[in-house]
Formats: C-alpha cells, structure tokens, sequence
C-alpha cells in the first residue's frame, strides 16, 4: 500500500471519496509519522485521542455521504490558533497554562468542513522571529539538509512548525500566520506553498495577536492545489472580525490549472539587491522565463519606496504589538508571578514569561509610541507604509496582474547561525514585509534548489482580493519546477 502520508491533500480527498482508504487508517498513518518525526520538535502538542475521535466521526459521516469538502483531512494547527480546551500558548512561557475556552474562527471553519486535527505547532514565541528559534519549546528543525552534511537547519519562521510538519509529512497541510513573511519565508525554507491573503480575507478571530494591521491567516500546504483547497475553508467573512471583509470567496480551486496567457507580470528593478546570490538571480529569471513561456508577458515596473519597508516594518510591527501584549499582566491569564505588590507582580509576570526576542519588541514599541518620539517614528513609518502602498497601487493600475520576486534572500541557515544580530534576522523578511504593509496577497511558491541541494521559492504578489491569480500562476511555476521532497534521515 502506498504512504499515506506521502499523498496530497487533492489526492487523499479522491482516495477516500472511492473507499480506497478511511479517515481513520489516514489519520493513524500520520500519527505514526509524528511520533516518529519527535526530533524535528514540529508539534508542541500531539493531540492523538481527538485526532482518532474527530476522524472516526467523519468515516461515519463519509459513509452517508455528507463529509464536507475536508472530509478526513488530518491538519496541523499553529499554536497561535486557539483551540477549544486544547493548551494554546503562542509559544511562550506567559501562555504555557492557557487553556481556551474557544475556538478561532478559522479552525471552527476547518473542523466544519470535516477536517481532523493532529496537534498544536511549534512557532516562534508571538510569531516574533524568522527562524522559530525564539519558541519556548526551542527550536524546530528542518526536514532539508544541506547535501552530503548533518548540520541542522532552521526552517524559517514564524511559522516554523507547520512549515517542517508538512515538508515532512507529519500532516496534510498547516494553519499559519503571516505578519512580515511568516507564511512565505518558511514555505520558501522547506519547499512548501505558502500564501497570505489579502489583509481581511480571512478572520483573525481566536488568533493570538501580534501586529494587528498586518497579521493574516494563511496556509502551508504540499502543493498549490492544496493551499487553494484549504483557502477555500480558512476565507471569509466573519462579523466577529471587523476587518475582515465581507466579499464572496470564489472556488480558489478552479484557478489552478486556468491559463495565464496575456497576464502582464512585474519585475520590479528594487527588489535586485546589491550582493544578493547569484543563484537566487538565476531561480528569479527562470521563473519570469517559465510564465513567459506559459503566455504571459515580462515589464519592468518600479516600487520605489521598497528600501523602506523593512525599517517602517520594525517600527509599525513592535509598536502594536507592545500594545497588543500588554493584556498578558498575571491577572486575567496566563503565567503569574508572585510578589509583595501588584506593581512588582506585573514586573515579575513579564519579566520571566517573555523571552529575549518579546522583550525587545515591546521595549522597542513603547519607546517609538512615547510622547516625543511618536512623531519622529511612529507617525513617520505610518506615512512610509502609505507610500508603499501607493507604489502597488500605481503599479497595478497599469495593467500589471501580479508581481514576481524572490521569496527571500537565501536559502535556509544554520539553527543558532544568525541568533547575535537582530538586524541580520530581521533582514530575512526584506521581500515579504512590503506585502504586509500594503495589505496584499502574496504566495511563496518552490521554484528551484541551491548548489548544496537546499529548496529555494519564489513570490508572486497579487492585487488585493485576487488570490485566485496567484494560483494560477504559482501553479505555473510549480509544474515548471517540479515538487520537491526532502530526504528522509529522521
Ligand atoms: N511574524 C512574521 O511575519 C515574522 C517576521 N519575521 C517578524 O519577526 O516579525
């Protein structure tokens, strides 16, 4: 019989649709692949009895023929997804007790399209890094090595765990979010498909907050059919978000495969970076080469506000989530420390349950929101991010339909290589942030590998609410490149 867990999300959908196999045997399979897979550190939470419960459910519900559209799919699950009565905790040591009493919308949606759920993922702590080195379960190991060496590689991050778990077969396809890269970063890390929508396209309802202007659900999935497969759950509008938007969401699955002859793709002359690799040079060109050949047509457009982002991006992003996580005080949940005054408790909570990379984040959003210095950084950065945004916009009002670049600026690092330098981490998101602070959709897609064997993506930028294009295309560079799979030696 043939590796469950090497299927894809379409094909699995076919095998149970004619009995080949049950949600049941998929599930098992998977769960057995997970236990085997520990030294990855993918999943923070295995999640075994519910998996085999929710996946017994749908065989029975298979068998009268009303699975949904996910029916027995098993997923894994970010761990900045709250889960109902399941231990969510962002990855830090603030959240280690939390158990909600909830579920996010995007979840609930999954599960109600029949989906099971295998467990909770390793992240970084608050989706604050690009490496999934700063969780506070440590860090999560990628499936890809480099050819003929041992040495262990992060798998990019924020979202790190669903990023490994799905190169290696450890589920079908993984919730993630995305506020500066972290949808596209990893999937581009791990020869994965990852998209964020558009800002609004799906609810951020039970998901922990990081930036909120810029946070985006998304998924990570094996193949571009599948992120469209479980786009097609995860969008939509949700009145408890309100920004989310309320626009129909189109069947993401027939743009895969749908001609893009005549499509006007943008090369925008910014994103040439002095130094970059001359492989990723290379990977850029032969993806323009391969949409050409598929029909579509090459301009040079400009952005010219892209040296900024990256900068505007580490202002916006730590300003809103110095806010954002000044709800975790030890009163209402979460870790508490104990003290002589409630000062001190505040003091004490804080200081112990947020690592290095949290703490930097808030110090650094309090200082650019502080009187005096609000103008000079904050409001400043704000104007930039318009700027960028207009940059987009002037673009796609020339006809442009999508925009190509590099996922990111090399291939996967060594896990502890890149920890002294916050700016070196940061530089990781250069080709993604931009995306975020326009609010655009933005797929990661693997195009090619590096001379040591390591996969390498590229990015495809769409127009706001026109994911479907970035199937379409993405899906053009997938058959052009070919799906890669990691060699197994865990
Ligand atoms: N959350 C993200 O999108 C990751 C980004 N590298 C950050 O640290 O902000």
């Amino acid at each position: 019989m043939t590796d469950l867990t090497s299927l894809t999300i379409a094909e699995a959908r076919a095998g149970l649709a004619s009995k080949s196999f049950t949600a049941r045997e998929l599930t098992d399979a998977h769960l057995a692949a997970i236990e085997a897979a520990r030294v990855l550190n993918a999943y923070v939470l295995e999640t075994p009895e519910r998996a085999r419960e929710m996946a017994k459910a749908v065989d029975e519900k298979i068998a009268k023929g009303e699975g949904g559209p996910l029916a027995g799919i098993p997923l894994g699950i970010k761990d900045l997804f709250a889960t109902r009565d399941i231990r969510t905790t962002a990855c830090s040591k603030i959240l280690s007790n939390f158990i909600p009493p909830y579920e996010s919308t995007i979840t609930s949606q999954l599960w109600r399209d029949g989906a099971v759920l295998l467990g909770k993922l390793n992240n970084d702590e608050f989706a604050m890094g690009s490496s999934n080195e700063t969780s506070c379960f440590g860090p999560v190991t990628n499936p890809w090595r480099r050819e003929g060496s041992n040495t262990t590689l992060v798998p990019g991050g924020s979202s790190g765990g669903s990023a490994s778990a799905v190169a290696a077969s450890l589920c079908m396809g993984a919730t993630a979010t995305d506020t500066g890269g972290s949808i596209r970063q990893p999937a581009a890390f791990t020869a994965t498909v990852g998209i964020k929508p558009t800002y609004g396209r799906c609810s951020r309802w039970g998901i922990v907050a990081f930036a909120s202007s810029l946070d985006q659900a998304g998924p990570i999935a094996r193949s571009v059919r599948d992120a469209a497969i479980l786009m097609c759950s995860m969008a939509g509008h949700d009145p408890k978000d309100t920004t989310s938007v309320d626009i129909a969401v189109p069947d993401y699955e027939a743009a895969v495969g749908k001609s893009v002859r005549g499509m006007k793709i943008g090369i925008p002359k910014e994103y040439r970076l002095d130094g970059m690799p001359a492989e990723i040079e290379k990977l850029w060109s032969e993806g323009a080469a391969w949409l050409k050949a598929a029909g579509a047509e090459l301009v040079e457009v400009s952005l010219p506000h892209t040296k900024y982002a990256l900068p505007a991006y580490y202002i916006v992003a730590p300003a809103e989530a110095s806010s954002n996580l000044a709800r975790y005080d030890g009163v209402r949940y979460g870790l508490r420390e104990g003290a002589k005054n409630i000062i001190e408790m505040y003091e004490n909570t804080r200081a112990e349950g947020f690592g290095a990379e949290v703490r930097r984040r808030v110090l650094i959003g309090t200082y650019v929101l502080s009187a005096g210095y609000y103008d000079a950084y904050y409001l400043r950065a704000q104007k930039v991010r318009t700027l960028i945004k207009k940059d987009f916009e002037d673009c796609f009002a020339k006809g442009v339909n999508a925009i190509l670049t590099p996922a990111t600026p090399s291939a996967a690092f060594g896990i502890g290589e890149k920890g002294a330098d916050p700016v070196e981490m940061y530089l990781n998101d250069i080709f993604t942030v931009t995306v975020n602070m326009a609010g655009l959709p933005g797929i990661a897609v693997p195009a090619g590998k590096d001379a040591q064997g390591l996969p390498l993506g590229l990015q495809l930028i769409g127009r706001a609410f026109d994911e479907e294009t970035l199937f379409s295309l993405g899906e053009v560079i997938e058959q052009a490149a070919g799906r890669f799979t990691p060699q197994k030696w865990w």
